[in-house]
């Protein structure tokens, strides 16, 4: 069976994601960071990784930009998560009786608007993943705290869901990258993550992106991260489709004449948003 390490616990977006992408056949391999997710990818010690990379409210997130860049990983393919966020609590506890609310710090921020309307001034604690915070909930069996997260998290460990779709957007999408350390090929591609450096000259972003458009290439996400080491100096990591692999093979050759460096990072099948679904 398939190992695929995820940051967070079972139960965790991750998980509905690995799922998503991988179906029932597959061993969750939980890391407390992404950095590990990465170790042990790195190590061959699973098959393959799930890493959230951005989200459609709270952006992107840059340090796992930076890590698949270290770690020098492939991208093969990407998955859009709807999520949708529940509040939980042990099995019995009250709505009146909640004095404390737990989760990860982006789910609290997606849940807030509920939260002020029905909590006000409540304490919120930040824990490193949704389900991490509902099985905290359910071992220590706190009496006066409510947890934030999916469906999976609350029926593993067995908590009471006592309202759903508590998150303040509705259309509310994360984006996650499936990575491999080994680059397979495969056919019938229409997506690729590419990592590029330009010179500091006028026009040489620009020139770039022309050849883009002029090849009929579809620029979906363009994120610039700063070089360590290298103050006031970016990567641009672009997201493109197209229609025919020639075109795209055809823009990166004439895009290699015009950076300084450029790394594939990945070229994948892209992921279904299903933005019209409930
Ligand atoms: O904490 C989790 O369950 C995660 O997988 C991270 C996360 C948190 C909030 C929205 C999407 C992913």
């Amino acid at each position: 069976m398939k190992k695929i390490s995820i940051q967070g616990i079972k139960g965790s977006f991750h998980e509905d994601a690995a799922r998503k992408y991988f179906g029932e056949d597959v061993e969750i391999v939980e890391c407390r960071t992404f950095r590990k997710v990465c170790e042990l990818l790195d190590r061959d010690e699973v098959d393959g990784a799930v890493m959230a990379i951005e989200n459609s409210i709270a952006g992107s997130l840059l340090a796992n930009y930076a890590l698949l860049q270290d770690f020098h990983l492939h991208v093969v393919g990407e998955i859009y998560l709807h999520i949708q966020m529940n509040l939980m609590v042990y099995p019995g506890v009250k709505f009146e009786d909640i004095q404390e609310i737990h989760s990860h710090p982006i789910a609290l921020r997606q849940c807030s608007e509920y939260i002020d309307q029905h909590f006000g001034e409540i304490e919120l604690q930040e824990k490193s993943d949704t389900a991490g915070a509902a099985q905290e909930l359910a071992r220590e069996k706190y009496k006066d705290v409510a947890a934030i997260g999916n469906q999976r998290s609350a029926e593993i460990y067995g908590l009471e869901v006592l309202e759903r779709g508590v998150e303040t957007n509705k259309k509310n999408y994360t984006r996650f990258f499936v990575l491999s350390k080994h680059n397979n090929p495969i056919a019938g591609t229409n997506k690729a993550s590419i990592s590029f450096q330009c010179g500091h000259y006028y026009g040489a972003l620009a020139k770039v992106l022309t050849i883009f458009g002029d090849n009929k290439i579809n620029l979906t996400k363009i994120q610039s991260i700063p070089i360590v080491g290298k103050p006031n100096e970016y990567s641009f990591h672009v997201d493109l489709e197209y229609d025919t692999e020639d075109n795209y093979e055809r823009a990166i050759h004439l895009v290699l004449k015009n950076v300084s460096s450029l790394a594939i990072m990945g070229e994948y099948k892209k992921g279904d948003i299903e933005l019209n679904k409930p």
